[in-house]
């Protein structure tokens, strides 16, 4: 069993802050990283694969730090999201390449374990320049594979991929999760994540908007925020209105001005509201929902 885990973590690069103070565990089976373009999900994977330092905070492996830490990286995969592979090269002489790199005793042996596993032993003898996205992101998975380690993470692995690459390539995630491997690839895709990961975390703007199984995360989506702020044109009327309402949990007059509104069922308080100011004459000049992460992820969420 291994276990990432992410302790108040930030990490800029010069004043730019890529990642904002996270928190999260990876344990075994598939995570997804959902998060739009810019999130930090690259940040994140570089500080769990050891190849970058975190700012503030901690990245451990199984109690271990992985910044600058040689053991922990033979237990890690990593499958980056560039293409920088040696075109010039077969597919089987860059795994190899890969195995001499981590010092396996039998270079060949791994290389051909690793290769059978990702289906590719029949085009091993193929240079790279001649294969396709998928093979090209393969071979990447087999040298990522070839020392056998507990923790693969890929970046961005669907990207680029045909319909029957993708469905290969989830086969192939949820096999290396039900092995008990620890497996965490990125995406901006909801439904490309849902479909493969057990357990989703969702990063916007740097930081660690939600956080649960496929469920959870779809019922952010229907539940919506629930605090808000309002502005009327009779707060005072409206405020003890909605109040009479059971969908309303509590409301506050603010001594700015406005009416400060959490409700318990958002569905039924979205129809309430308008129908009340109807009723009584008044007019809604604002409606703000206050719970910011779960507005950054609903709003994130929707508009993908
Ligand atoms: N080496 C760097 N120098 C400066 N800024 C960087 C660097 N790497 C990333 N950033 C910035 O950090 C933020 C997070 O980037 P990151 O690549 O981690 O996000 P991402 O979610 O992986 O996005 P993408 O899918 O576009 O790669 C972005 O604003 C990015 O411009």
């Amino acid at each position: 069993m291994t276990t990432i885990q992410i302790d108040h973590v930030s990490r800029w690069y010069r004043n730019v802050v890529a990642v904002n103070d996270i928190t999260m565990t990876i344990g075994p089976g598939v995570t997804g990283l959902l998060g739009p373009n810019g999130a930090g999900k690259s940040t994140l994977i570089a500080l769990m694969s050891g190849f970058l330092a975190p700012s503030t905070g901690t990245v451990t492996l199984d109690g271990d730090p992985l910044w600058r830490n040689e053991q922990v990286y033979r237990e890690i995969g990593l499958v980056p999201e560039r293409e920088a592979l040696f075109d010039y090269l077969t597919g089987r002489q860059f795994v190899v390449a890969n195995a001499e790199l981590h010092g396996l005793p039998d270079p060949g042996a791994a290389a051909q374990r690793a290769l059978a596993l990702i289906e590719m032993t029949d085009a091993q003898d193929r240079t790279i320049s001649t294969y396709s996205k998928g093979m090209k992101q393969r071979i990447k998975m087999a040298s990522a594979l070839v020392h056998d380690p507990s923790v693969l993470l890929l970046d961005e692995p669907f990207n680029g991929m045909d319909p029957r690459q993708r469905i290969h390539l989830m086969e192939l995630l949820r096999t290396m999760g039900a092995e008990g491997r620890t497996v965490l690839f990125s995406s901006h895709i909801l439904e490309e994540v849902e479909q493969v990961a057990r357990q989703i975390e969702v990063v916007v703007a740097g930081r660690h908007a939600a956080s649960g199984d496929f469920g959870a995360i779809r019922r952010l989506m229907t539940d919506r925020p629930n605090r808000f702020v309002l502005r009327t044109s009779d707060d005072r009327t409206m405020a003890s209105a909605l109040l009479a309402d059971a969908s309303v949990r509590g409301a506050r007059l603010r001594s700015e001005g406005g009416i400060e509104l959490e409700a318990s069922d958002f569905g039924r308080f979205s129809e309430v509201l308008p129908r009340l100011a109807r009723e009584h004459g008044i007019r809604l000049h604002e409606v703000t929902p206050t719970d910011e992460s779960l507005e950054s992820v609903f709003a994130y969420l929707v508009s993908t």
